[in-house]
């Protein structure tokens, strides 16, 4: 018997597909980052200042998703570091993953060698030994912010002005920030001292082309694929299905990764066009999913009660006030307490914006304006999720 355990465990070791697949992950910082040469010469100009000892100037970078912003910042500074270790230290924080006022600061204090207990010490306190650590730090401190816009939107930009008045606390320029969002409007919204204390330099990463994409998926293949398990028709396949939305790398880079692995999971040795369409829905599946199961109890309410009415009558034209109704029908089906109608109305709203529906609003003369809605995603995903979620919701498609 034991030959099934070794069968199996030999043909996971042995892949026909990857030489590695980590190549291909999202963290995974590669040694060149074609089509950013610009990007890279400006921040790691703005940053030279370093070699002297002295404090470069605060960076703000803004981009979409996947154009290479935590890439290059992060290949920027450790390629500095490694050139002159002894005239710095960075620290990077993503503040959506370290996503208190409190961890922040700790995490940023534990970098330059305080220790701070878990909880219990308020962020006055924090900030006051954080000024006397960077303080007394013997090198110049380049601290990296990533994706502040969702920090700042669950707090407020409190933390980044206490962080933006380090300098002229300890009245000496030890300390610099490079600040990263993907929002582009992000900016106008903070405090205007904060805003240009923060952004004394700022860099715009545009999203790539399709033939960029391309390039960055060849040399990311080389390194992550055997030779000859892809063509160039599936690179551009998926650099093309990647520029469609916006020039992302991270998509066009999963894209790529998961069809390879469709390839693997098929025990073909080449990875076919068919894959990539196949990954395509499988990330989506995915997304969606992720969306539907953090959503909060009466947001999957109703949504539920919009794939009821649309499985009662298929050609349903869903309004404001009839995806009430079945929300209220639901609810009292389940035996919980409902909301108003005003609040489901913001549901509606916060289930477009994540991309779940569109409400489009229509002038329906004398009746007034109301709102349309229809569904941005397959509902048998958003059944089949809903039901995971909650075995309660079984019972509403029967
Ligand atoms: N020029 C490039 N060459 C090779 N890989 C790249 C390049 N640009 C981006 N990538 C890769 O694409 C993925 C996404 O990049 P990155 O995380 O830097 O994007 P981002 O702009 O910070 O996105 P987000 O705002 O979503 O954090 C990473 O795996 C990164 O290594």
């Amino acid at each position: 018997m034991s030959d099934i355990i070794d069968e199996v465990i030999s043909s996971f070791k042995v892949s026909n597909i990857f030489i590695n697949r980590d190549y291909l992950m999202p963290d995974y910082i590669p040694e060149e980052l074609p089509h950013r040469e610009d990007q890279i010469r400006k921040i790691a100009g703005i940053l030279a200042p370093l070699y002297r000892g002295e404090r470069p100037n605060n960076i703000f970078i803004y981009g979409l998703t996947g154009t290479g912003k935590t890439a290059v910042s992060k290949f920027v500074l450790s390629n500095l570091y490694k050139k002159f270790p002894n005239k710095f230290k960075y620290v990077y924080v993503n503040t959506r993953q370290t996503d208190t006022p409190y961890r922040v600061l700790a995490d940023l204090l534990e970098a330059l060698g305080v220790k701070v207990p878990f909880t219990g010490l308020s962020i006055a306190e924090l900030y006051r030994r954080l000024v006397k650590a960077i303080k007394e730090y013997s090198l110049q401190v380049v601290i990296v912010l990533d994706e502040i816009d969702a920090f700042v939107k669950k707090y407020n930009d409190d933390i980044l002005y206490r962080l933006s008045r380090i300098n002229s606390e300890i009245s000496k320029g030890k300390v610099s920030f490079i600040g990263i969002t993907n929002d582009v409007k992000f900016v106008d919204s903070l405090d205007p001292r904060v805003k240009s204390s923060l952004s004394e330099e700022e860099i715009v990463f545009p999203p790539y082309n399709a033939e960029e994409l391309e390039d960055i998926l060849r040399k990311r293949a080389q390194m992550a694929l055997k030779p000859g398990v892809l063509s160039d028709s599936v690179i551009r396949l998926c650099a093309a299905l990647a520029a469609r939305e916006h020039g992302d790398a991270r998509r066009a880079l999963d894209l790529l990764r998961v069809s390879a692995e469709i390839a693997e999971r098929l025990r073909d040795s080449t990875v076919k066009e068919e894959y990539v369409y196949m990954a395509k829905d499988e990330i989506e599946r995915d997304r969606v999913r992720d969306i539907i199961l953090t959503l909060p109890f009466h947001s999957k309410l109703v949504l539920a009660a919009i794939v009821a009415k649309l499985l009662e009558e298929k050609n349903a034209v869903l309004t404001t006030g009839n995806v009430y109704e079945a929300y209220l029908s639901i609810s009292k089906k389940l035996g919980i307490e409902a909301i108003t109608q005003r609040r489901v109305s913001d549901i509606l709203n916060e289930l477009d914006m994540v991309g779940l529906l569109t409400a489009r609003v229509v002038n329906r003369g004398r009746y007034g304006k109301t709102k349309e809605i229809s569904l941005a995603v397959d509902k048998n995903i958003i059944i089949k999720t809903l039901t995971e979620s909650d075995n309660r919701f079984a019972d509403l498609w029967g």
